[in-house]
């Protein structure tokens, strides 16, 4: 593949005041964001921040309730097709690959809407169809080669070990040609070895032209990656700026661990709960608030913030305002 560099800095994607609702519940609240050629932009946050429900919003899967979100200066219809077309691909936080296909199957599947032979072609197998399925072959065969694939592409997906089937879902988004590329958790169930890797072809892929917006719970990962690093918090963002600012900033830390401060989002909510519930227990807020500094360390001595099995009081799905349940399925579960 021929390394492509963008002389000039252009947006790609410009996200303006989306927000999602679900009944009462605010998952994500006027989020702006923007990413420009060449970039690598990682999204953290909290387990239930609305990181994946904004991606969601970006790729078309869910209508926002309110905002728009461009792409290289056009706005994008909410059709997850459409925004492929336009040139956005992403991954899944839980790998959404064909598993009864090869390996080479899945990646010709990324690149049906950049081939333009129809149906009749296809059933008639024309000399056109041919030299358009000789073409898509060598190019999906060029990305497996790209993640390091191309001596599996014979094998099922479902034969894969786990790192191996993320990378072949990046190599399937690739095969869209996408300018910008959503990455959902890629090194999630990764070992440090294979968490290295992906690191790699992150950067290789920054290379090649392509912007990225990454979620990651893994803060060495993103904070060694990205140019840029956004923090939802409660579907707020926070704050927004490089590696060093993010990881400086106190207001970050406290979301991670859980301690409290002014302005929060959401903290409003959860004094009132806090209020409502030493009411009833007939004690102070004070009394009743939980331990909300049960570790020390920062969100750069994390590395992997991702297990739900401690975690800090205020990271737990946010305040449902309408008291309905939180869900607790994965993004198969997200359709509205
Ligand atoms: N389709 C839906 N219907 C109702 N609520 C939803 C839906 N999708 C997401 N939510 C809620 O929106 C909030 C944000 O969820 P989301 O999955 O976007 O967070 P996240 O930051 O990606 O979390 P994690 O890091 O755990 O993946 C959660 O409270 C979640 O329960």
């Amino acid at each position: 593949m021929t390394t492509m560099t963008t002389a000039t800095t252009t947006t790609v994607l410009e996200a303006s005041g989306v927000t999602m609702r679900f009944g009462g519940l605010t998952a994500v609240r006027a989020v702006d964001l923007t990413v420009n050629t060449g970039e690598i932009v990682g999204l953290i946050g909290p387990n239930g921040a609305g990181k994946t429900t904004f991606f969601n919003c970006l790729t078309g899967l869910y209508v926002p309730t309110e905002g728009k979100v461009a792409y290289k200066g056009t706005v994008l219809p909410a059709k997850p097709h459409l925004v492929t077309t336009a040139g956005i691909a992403r991954t899944f936080q839980n790998i959404r690959l064909f598993a009864n296909m090869t390996v080479l199957e899945n990646v010709l599947v990324g690149r049906h809407t950049r081939t333009k032979e129809g149906l009749w072609s296809a059933l008639l197998r024309g000399p056109g169809f041919k030299k358009a399925e000789a073409a898509s072959h060598a190019r999906a065969m060029e990305l497996l080669d790209f993640v390091g694939l191309a001596h599996k592409a014979d094998h099922l997906s479902r034969n894969l070990p786990y790192g191996e089937q993320r990378k072949l879902e990046i190599a399937r988004a690739l095969a869209s040609e996408p300018g910008l590329l959503l990455l959902d958790e890629p090194t999630a169930g990764m070992n440090p070895q294979e968490t290295r890797a992906a690191e790699e072809l992150v950067f290789a892929i920054r290379d090649q032209g392509i912007a990225v917006l990454v979620i990651e719970h893994d803060m060495r990962f993103i904070f060694n990656l990205c140019d840029r690093v956004a923090v939802l918090v409660q579907g707020e963002k926070l704050v927004e700026g490089t590696s060093d600012v993010v990881q400086a900033d106190e207001r970050v830390i406290a979301a991670y661990l859980g301690t409290p401060f002014e302005g929060a989002p959401g903290a409003a909510e959860v004094a009132e709960v806090e209020a409502a519930e030493a009411h009833q227990e007939g004690t102070t807020p004070d009394t009743a608030a939980p331990d909300t500094a049960p570790r020390a360390a920062t969100p750069a001595d994390t590395p992997d913030t991702a297990p739900a099995a401690d975690p800090p009081p205020d990271t737990a799905p946010p305040h449902h305002e309408d008291g309905a349940t939180p869900r607790a399925t994965g993004p198969e579960g997200k359709a509205p």
